[in-house]
């Protein structure tokens, strides 16, 4: 394998890819809230207690009297990436002398519709065209990158760009891609009630944005034969 040129932390000890609390490296965060504390749990769950008392639902129901903590805890895993800078999960840079697109296609994640707060689930496809050095990532950084940013309460839109612009800084590539196609339950099971209905978005950078035949080579292999929506 090449040389590692950046170091940071060894995978698996990295900041927040497995949640907050887990690392001991400390994590810069963009919520105010303490690095690596969890988030307030005892205010989320009367948050809870307010929502089923705003519904009429007792919840002295033993069925839903677990519930209020359960929601708190399961926050700390879906929103783990409010407590974590995602450039930090780029921290493994191979001087590999590679000077052509990189693209890893059908990356699955989950996020949450800051709108309503119900899910939106899908795919995204994310590639980049390395630096003149030649400098390339982990490819289980991206994923990584891509699980992060979506661990918040956001909007497609600002996944998409998040995650190109964080590619764009901290690898300093020649370009960037990204796709990102999902579903968004606010659309589907309330609402406008279009199931199935998918969201396209794009973000592109550097060459891929300013060239016009390399953004669609990168295009057409982002959103080759796997390829649903945009056929
Ligand atoms: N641009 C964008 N809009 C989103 C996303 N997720 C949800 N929305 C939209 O956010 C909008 C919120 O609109 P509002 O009119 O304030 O809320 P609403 O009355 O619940 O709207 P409807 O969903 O149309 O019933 C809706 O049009 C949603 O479809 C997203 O990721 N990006
Ligand atoms: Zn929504």
């Amino acid at each position: 394998m090449s040389d590692v040129t950046t170091g940071g932390a060894p995978e698996g000890n990295g900041a927040g890819a497995d949640g907050p609390g887990s690392s001991h490296e400390p994590v810069r965060t963009l919520t105010g809230v303490p690095p690596g504390r969890p988030f307030d749990h005892e205010r989320i769950a009367r948050g809870v207690r307010e929502i089923f008392a705003g519904l009429g639902l007792d919840d002295d129901d033993p069925r839903l009297a677990e519930t209020p903590e359960r929601v708190a805890r399961m926050y700390d895993e879906i929103f783990a990436g409010l407590l974590v800078e995602p450039a930090e999960v780029l921290d493994v840079v191979f001087e590999e002398g590679h000077d052509e697109l990189v693209l890893i296609k059908d990356i699955p994640f989950a996020s949450t519709c800051e709108h309503h707060l119900v899910p939106f689930v899908g795919r995204a496809h994310v590639g980049y065209i390395p630096n003149e050095r030649g400098q390339v990532t982990g490819l289980s950084k991206l994923g990584r990158l891509v699980d992060l940013v979506a661990k918040r309460p956001s909007l497609q839109e600002r996944i998409t760009t998040t995650v190109a612009d964080t590619l764009d800084r901290v690898l300093e590539p020649r370009g960037v891609l990204v796709i990102v196609e999902a579903e968004h339950l606010c659309m589907s099971m309330r609402g406008i009630r279009k199931p199935g209905a998918m969201t396209v978005t794009s973000a592109v950078r550097g060459i891929i944005r300013e060239d016009a035949a390399t953004r669609a080579e990168a295009m057409s292999l982002a959103l080759g034969s796997n390829n649903r929506s945009m056929h």
